[in-house]
């Protein structure tokens, strides 16, 4: 982390969690001590926004892990961000891997999310990353770049947006990017987005690191001066 952009780490629950477990969870959270410098937010399913808020400290976020791209209407199974911000929770996760490649999602339907929910006030946690097959063929970059590109055409308000680097091959593997490749991605992320938004918003956007981050490797990773944070799966 460097040049005062306020570290943020989130917990991406996925499709996990109970009350029972999530009492758990929050009786840990809240009793702290949380370092006041880092933003600390908790994405738990859908269903269980609503309830991890109320239970929650205020100085802890919570997220939803996905939204639609409208506010209401006949998407039987699906939310959007009114309903988030309705049920307290500041923050989206759009564009997860498993969004992208279990259920299809394309770059174009991610950016029309992101435009909706800024405008509905919510907060965006965008992800981006590569499969191991195009790392393989360095293609890292130009996959990365291309998944950019439906992000930046449509965020109106760059402080409300965190990007999450997710190489897919690290989520869930145990197979952890080491700090090095993490750091030169999220480099080449603050440059591109210099060049195509702006020196200002590349230089306060937070990066941060998603692929198996655990409290053992957390460290390391997180002393590089582009990684900003975390979005951690399993271990959260
Ligand atoms: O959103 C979180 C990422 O998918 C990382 O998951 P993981 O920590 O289980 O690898």
């Amino acid at each position: 982390m460097a040049s005062g952009r306020k570290f943020y780490v989130g917990g991406n629950w996925k499709m996990n969690g109970s009350h029972k477990s999530i009492d758990e969870i929050v009786s840990f959270l809240n009793a702290g001590p949380l370092d006041p410098n880092t933003e600390v937010v908790v994405s738990p399913p859908a269903l269980y926004v609503e309830y991890a808020r109320k239970k929650l400290d205020a100085k802890i976020a919570v997220a939803a892990q996905n939204c639609y791209k409208v506010a209401s209407g006949a998407f039987t199974g699906d939310i959007s961000a009114d309903m988030i911000k309705d049920c307290g929770a500041t923050w989206v996760i759009l564009g997860h891997s498993e969004r992208r490649n279990v259920f299809g999602e394309s770059d174009a339907l991610i950016g029309e999310k992101t435009k909706y929910a800024l405008g509905a006030g919510i907060g965006v946690i965008a992800c981006v990353g590569e499969k191991l097959e195009e790392r393989e063929a360095n293609k890292t970059t130009e996959v990365v770049f291309k998944q950019m590109e439906s992000i930046i055409a449509n965020v109106s308000d760059w402080s409300k947006v965190v990007i999450a680097y997710e190489p897919v091959w690290a989520i869930g593997t145990g197979k952890v990017a080491t700090p090095d490749q993490a750091q030169e991605v999220h480099d080449q992320l603050r440059k591109w987005m210099a060049q195509k938004v702006s020196a200002d918003v590349a230089s306060k956007v937070r990066i941060i690191y998603g692929g198996s981050v655990s409290a053992g490797n957390c460290k390391e990773l997180g002393q590089k001066p582009d990684i900003d944070g975390f979005l951690v799966g399993g271990a959260s």
